[in-house]
C-alpha cells in the first residue's frame, strides 16, 4: 500500500512501475551513491553525472519505498552509477595504493577541487610557522587585527579509508569497523581532517608529511571545523579520538576518562555515543553516552562527597554528554578533580551553539574544569560566527594564561588550525529549497494540508513530498498545537494518529526517546518539532524538511534543512512558509538560499528564487536579526496577536475542533471503505510498509 495513496485519500494514482510518474531517488530510497559534495575532480575527467534538481524534485511518483522502477531500468541506472564509480574512483584507488605521499601541488589541487581550505593561526612570535611555499603567496601569510599569522597549508588528503592503516597505523579492529559500517570514500571533511588529527604536530606544520611512527603524538592541534550538514563530522573526530586512547593504552594504563565529546541536546549526545560505539567495538574503548544518576570522579577515597559512594562511577574511556548532563555527573568539581585532570581530549560538537549565549556558561564550566596542560579542543559545526572562533582563540588564550599561573611551567598553547569546506554557513547545496508566500497562518495551515493531501502536482508551486518528513515549528505551543491540528488529517487505513507525532524538549526523556526510536523505526512518518532537533540528529532517510514558522536566523535554516540530503544524498526538498509576518526578515533565508544554489549551479543548476523577489525584500538590520534571533516573530510567541484578516489570534493554529475533525475523518473513511472495500485495512497488513530508517 502506497502511502502517498493513503495521505492524499486519492484514488487515480498511477501504478507502481508505469511511465506516467518520473521516478527518481530520494533520500529515503536507497545508500548514499557518492558522499562527497563537490567531487569536481571526478568531473574533470568526465565522471561525474550532472547533479539532478529543479522540476523533477517536484514530480510525482517519488518512490519511497524504492522499488518504482522496473528492475530493467533499475539495473541500467546501477550500471550507469557503477561505471561512473569506476571511473570516479581510479583516482581514489591510486590514492588508496599510492606508496609515496602526494606532491604539495597535487595535495592542493585536491583540496582545491573539494573546496577545502585549511588555515593555520599562530601569535606572531610565540612559534613562527616552519616552512612557507612559494605558491603559498598569493593566499598567506595574513595578518589578523589580533596580530595573529594565518598561513593556508595543503595538509595530504586522505581520499580512502584503506589510506589510514598503512600512512596512521590504525587499529585493525577500527579499520574493519570502518569498513563494516559501509564507509569506504571519505567525505570532504574527513579528507581534510584526518591528516590534521591523525598526524602529529610536525606533520601538520610541515604540510602532510607522512609519519609513521607509532609513537608520534596525535590530535596535537587545536581544530575548528566548519564543514556542511551531514557531511560526516563525526566520523572525523571520533576515528582520531579512538585512535589516539587505542595508541595509549598501548603504552600506559590509564583508569576513567581522556576524553570529553558535548552536544547540545541529549537526542545527538545518545546519537554520537551509538556511532561511537559502533566504531569502538573490540577496541576495548568505552563511550558513555552520559544519563541522569551518573557521576564521574577516579577518586573514590574522597570523603567530601559522601553521596557519589552510592553509585559507581561511570567506566568510560570518552564519554558523550550535553553541558547540563556534564555538569550534574560532575557535581563538586573538587571532588572530581582528579578525574577531570585526566580529560586529554575535548570536542564541541554543534560549537557555535554550545558557545552561544544559551549555552554558553555551562559550556564554559566544563572547559574550564579541566585542569590538563595537554588538553587538546576540538570544535565542530556546519556554521560558525566569526564571534565564536573570537571566543574560542581567547578561552584558550586566558585557560592557557591561568594554568600557567598555578602550574609548574608555562602552558604551551599548540597551533590553532581552521578548517572549511565549501562555502562558510552556507547550506548544503544538494537539497531543493523552495520559499513560499502563504500570506497569513490560515494560509500555511492551508498549503500544509495541501502538502498532506495534493489535489494536483506543481500549479501552485508546492512539491510533492513523500513521508517521511519533518515540520519546523517557532514554539513548543505551536508544535503541540500544530500537532493537534494535523493528528485526523491522516485516514486511519494509512495508520491513522500513530503515524504523525510531536517532538519538543517539554517531554519526558524516556517520551522523547520513544518518539525517536519510532521515527527511526518509520513507524511515524511526520515529525513536528522545534529546533530541538535542528542540529546534529541523523535520519537518514528524511525526503523533506517543512520549516512551517520561518526559522529565526541563517543558522537555524542551515541546521534544520540539513535534517535531509545527508551524506549527499540527492532528492531532499526543503519548504519555507512565510507569512506578511516575516517579510520583513525573510530576506536572510532567500540569501542563504540563493548561495546554496549558486554552490551547485557550477554544478549546472539554476536558483528559483526571482532576483525581483531578492531585491523586494527589506534588509534586516544586525539589531533586528539579534531581537528575530532571541524572540522569533513576536506574534507566534502569544495569542494576543491577531490575524488583520481572520481576526483570530495568529499564535492559535487551529480551524476547527479536533472532535469535528475526527468526526469528519470516520465519515470520509466510512465512505472510501464502502465504495472500495479492498482499500481499507491497516498499511502494515499490506505486506508493503516502510522499513524504517537505516540505523
Ligand atoms: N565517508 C562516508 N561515506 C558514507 N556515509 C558517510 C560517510 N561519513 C559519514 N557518513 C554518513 O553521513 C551521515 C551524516 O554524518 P554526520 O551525522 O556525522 O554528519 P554531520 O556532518 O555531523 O552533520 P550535522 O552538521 O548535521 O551534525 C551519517 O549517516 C553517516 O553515517
Amino acid at each position: 500500500m502506497d502511502p502517498l495513496r493513503l495521505l492524499t485519500r486519492s484514488t487515480k494514482f498511477a501504478k507502481k512501475g508505469s511511465s506516467s510518474g518520473t521516478q527518481i531517488h530520494t533520500p529515503s530510497s536507497g545508500p548514499a551513491l557518492n558522499p562527497q559534495l563537490f567531487d569536481h575532480a571526478n568531473e574533470a575527467q568526465g565522471a561525474q553525472r550532472k547533479r539532478k534538481r529543479g522540476s523533477e524534485t517536484v514530480t510525482t511518483g517519488l518512490d519511497f519505498f524504492g522499488g518504482g522502477a522496473s528492475a530493467k531500468e533499475r539495473s541500467a541506472e546501477q550500471k550507469e552509477q557503477h561505471d561512473d564509480d569506476e571511473k570516479a574512483g581510479e583516482l581514489h584507488q591510486h590514492m588508496a595504493q599510492a606508496p609515496v605521499a602526494l606532491s604539495a601541488d597535487e595535495c592542493k589541487q585536491i583540496l582545491g577541487r573539494h573546496k577545502v581550505k585549511v588555515t593555520l593561526f599562530q601569535r606572531g612570535s610565540d612559534e613562527p610557522v616552519k616552512k612557507k611555499k612559494k605558491d603559498q603567496k598569493k593566499t598567506a601569510p595574513q595578518t589578523s587585527g589580533r596580530q595573529d599569522q594565518a598561513t593556508v597549508l595543503y595538509p595530504e588528503p586522505v581520499s580512502h579509508f584503506d589510506n589510514l592503516g598503512p600512512r596512521y597505523r590504525i587499529s585493525k579492529a577500527l579499520l574493519r569497523n570502518i569498513k563494516d559500517n559501509g564507509y569506504t570514500t571519505t567525505t570532504e571533511v574527513q579528507l581534510g581532517a584526518l591528516p590534521l588529527l591523525l598526524g602529529s604536530r610536525a606533520d601538520v606544520l610541515t604540510q602532510g608529511a607522512v609519519k609513521t611512527d607509532e609513537e608520534a603524538s596525535v590530535l596535537d592541534v587545536d581544530l575548528l571545523s566548519i564543514a556542511p550538514t551531514g557531511s560526516g563530522k563525526t566520523l572525523a573526530f571520533m576515528i582520531p579520538l579512538i585512535h589516539a586512547l587505542v595508541l595509549s593504552r598501548r603504552s600506559q594504563t590509564i583508569s576513567g576518562p581522556q576524553a570529553i565529546i558535548l552536544a547540545p541536546t541529549k537526542e545527538l549526545a545518545s546519537q554520537i555515543a551509538n556511532e561511537g560505539r559502533k566504531l569502538a567495538l573490540n577496541t576495548a574503548i568505552r563511550i558513555t553516552n552520559v544519563r541522569k544518576g551518573m557521576h564521574i570522579d577516579s577518586d573514590q577515597s574522597s570523603d567530601q562527597d559522601a553521596s557519589s559512594k552510592d553509585v559507581p562511577p561511570v567506566k568510560a574511556d570518552i564519554l558523550v554528554s550535553t553541558p547540563a548532563a556534564l555538569r550534574n555527573a560532575i557535581g563538586d568539581v573538587r571532588t572530581s578533580s582528579r578525574a577531570l585532570s585526566q580529560i586529554r581530549f575535548l570536542v564541541l560538537d554543534e560549537a557555535d551553539v554550545l558557545l552561544d549565549p544559551l549555552f554558553r556558561d555551562q559550556t564554559l564550566a566544563v572547559w574550564n574544569a579541566l585542569s590538563n596542560p595537554d588538553l587538546r579542543l576540538g570544535f565542530w559545526s556546519a556554521t560558525m560566527g566569526s564571534s565564536i572562533e573570537e571566543l574560542v582563540k581567547a578561552t584558550i588564550k586566558s585557560r592557557a594564561e591561568k594554568l600557567s599561573g598555578i602550574g609548574p611551567s608555562p602552558v604551551q598553547i599548540a597551533p590553532f588550525v581552521r578548517l572549511v569546506v565549501g562555502l562558510k554557513d552556507s547550506a548544503v547545496p544538494n537539497v531543493d529549497h523552495r520559499l513560499i508566500y502563504a500570506a497569513t497562518e490560515q494560509g500555511k495551515l492551508m498549503a500544509l494540508r495541501q502538502l498532506l493531501h495534493p489535489t494536483s502536482t506543481g500549479l501552485d508551486k508546492q512539491p510533492v513530498v513523500r513521508a517521511p518528513f519533518l515540520i519546523f515549528t517557532q514554539t513548543i505551543e505551536r508544535a503541540v498545537a500544530l500537532h493537534s491540528e494535523l493528528l485526523y488529517d491522516i485516514p486511519a487505513e494509512a495508520g491513522g494518529i500513530s503515524r504523525i507525532s510531536v517532538l519538543h524538549s517539554d517531554l519526558s526523556d524516556t517520551a522523547r526517546d520513544h518518539v525517536m526510536t519510532r521515527f527511526r523505526k518509520g513507524e511515524v512518518w511526520i515529525l513536528i518539532t522545534t529546533d530541538l532537533l535542528s542540529r546534529g540528529v541523523d535520519f537518514r532517510g528524511i525526503n523533506a524538511v517543512v520549516n512551517y514558522d520561518a526559522p529565526t536566523s541563517a543558522a537555524a535554516y542551515v541546521h534544520r534543512v540539513g535534517r535531509t540530503g545527508r551524506a549527499g544524498r540527492e532528492g531532499g526538498v526543503a519548504l519555507t512558509y512565510y507569512t506578511d509576518d516575516d517579510v520583513s526578515s525573510i530576506k536572510t533565508v532567500a540569501n542563504i538560499i540563493v548561495a546554496s544554489q549558486k554552490q551547485r549551479g557550477e554544478a549546472g543548476g539554476t536558483t528559483n528564487i526571482q532576483q525581483w523577489l531578492l531585491d523586494a525584500l527589506p534588509t534586516p538590520s544586525k539589531r533586528d536579526k539579534q531581537q528575530l534571533k532571541k524572540r522569533g516573530i513576536e506574534t507566534r510567541r502569544s495569542a494576543s496577536g491577531k490575524d488583520t484578516k481572520t481576526g483570530k489570534p495568529k499564535a492559535r493554529i487551529s480551524t476547527k475542533s479536533g472532535y469535528i475533525r475526527k468526526m469528519e475523518n470516520n465519515r470520509k473513511g466510512a465512505v472510501a471503505a464502502s465504495q472500495n472495500p479492498q482499500e481499507s485495512g491497516d498499511a502494515s497488513d499490506s505486506g508493503e510498509s516502510f522499513g524504517g530508517f537505516e540505523e
